[in-house]
């Protein structure tokens, strides 16, 4: 049976906003049951999302492919939606494999790159969805390109806020400018932040998440909690703390070492939402037949 296995991703990690994100080890996952006479998706995420061929796995296929014959599919995901994981990204990336499964159309990582990044408008998902690991990606409305690093003895120490946040409502406080000498300090806090996890360098690394002013200055007021797991995460002995995507969701990276500790203190905070202390998914999507 044709499973397709996607993470979750967090994106942005501060200043690398819509361009880096990792895979986190939480899934989609897809079983494809075989053919019948009209498209089926079984699932538990609610009313709200279809279980017909108006599910964006099945319209994403669809796409690519009109004529495929319809399939009874059966999907269970714990990536929460409009939270900031990735739900709609490991959608998209299910249905681009759905396709090129069923049609055998020999796609690329690169391939799905291009066809997932026109569809969700930044990379920062759909990249580290594909290739796993922490991804350093770039889109000029034309193409996108991407990096996948290892990064290994990371835990995401992610609390997940009881409310939703869609993507298009948070990214609708941000500015069409911002001064120069902030996007300076910006780009280079990304530069050095990608530099560092290359050179392994992770303390360095993860400091440089914090010095964000691309994004997370304009969106504090949806996540008021963001920056009291900040002030916590900062009495434990952690990496740093960002805004994972575009909210609600929060996240700490620690070392692994560090990870339950940390996670034990951070767990006491009053806070509304859920905690889950995540590995980072070397892999991205996995098919196996
Ligand atoms: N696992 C899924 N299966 C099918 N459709 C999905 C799934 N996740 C998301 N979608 C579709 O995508 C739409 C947007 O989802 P969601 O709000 O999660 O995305 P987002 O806000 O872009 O990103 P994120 O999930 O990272 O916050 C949903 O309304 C739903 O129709
Ligand atoms: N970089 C995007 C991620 C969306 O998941 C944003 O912050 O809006």
């Amino acid at each position: 049976m044709l499973t397709i296995k996607v993470p979750a991703t967090s994106a942005n990690l501060g200043p690398g906003f819509d361009s880096i994100g990792l895979a986190l080890e939480l899934y989609l996952t897809l079983k494809v049951e075989g053919p019948q006479d009209h498209w089926q998706i079984e699932h538990t995420l609610g009313a709200d999302v279809p279980a017909d061929e108006h599910n964006l796995i099945l319209k994403t296929a669809l796409a690519l492919i009109p004529d495929l014959t319809p399939q009874r599919i059966k999907m269970t995901s714990d990536i929460p939606l409009a939270r900031g994981l990735g739900s709609s990204s490991s959608a998209i990336i299910a249905g681009i494999e759905l396709a090129n499964q069923l049609g055998n159309l020999g796609l690329t990582d690169y391939d799905k790159l291009q066809i997932a990044v026109r569809l969700e408008g930044h990379p920062d998902n759909v990249a580290p969805a594909i290739y796993g690991g922490f991804v350093v990606a770039t889109y000029d409305d034309v193409a996108a390109d991407a990096i996948s690093a290892p990064v290994e003895h990371v835990h995401a120490l992610t609390y997940i806020h009881n409310e939703e946040l869609l993507t298009s409502a948070s990214r609708a406080v941000l500015p069409k400018q911002i001064p120069l000498a902030e996007a300076v300090k910006t780009s280079s806090a990304s530069n050095v932040l990608v530099a560092a996890v290359l050179r392994g360098q992770l303390d360095v690394a993860f400091r440089m998440m914090e010095r964000d002013h691309f994004h997370e200055t304009y969106r504090r007021d949806l996540v008021p909690h963001l920056a009291k797991i900040r002030a916590a995460a900062h009495e434990c002995d952690v990496y740093g703390t960002y805004l994972s995507g575009a909210g609600p969701t929060v996240v700490t990276l620690v070392s692994e070492a560090k990870a339950t500790t940390a996670f034990q203190q951070l767990i006491g905070l009053d806070l509304p939402g859920k905690w889950l202390n995540l590995g980072v998914a070397r892999q991205g999507m996995i098919v196996t037949n």
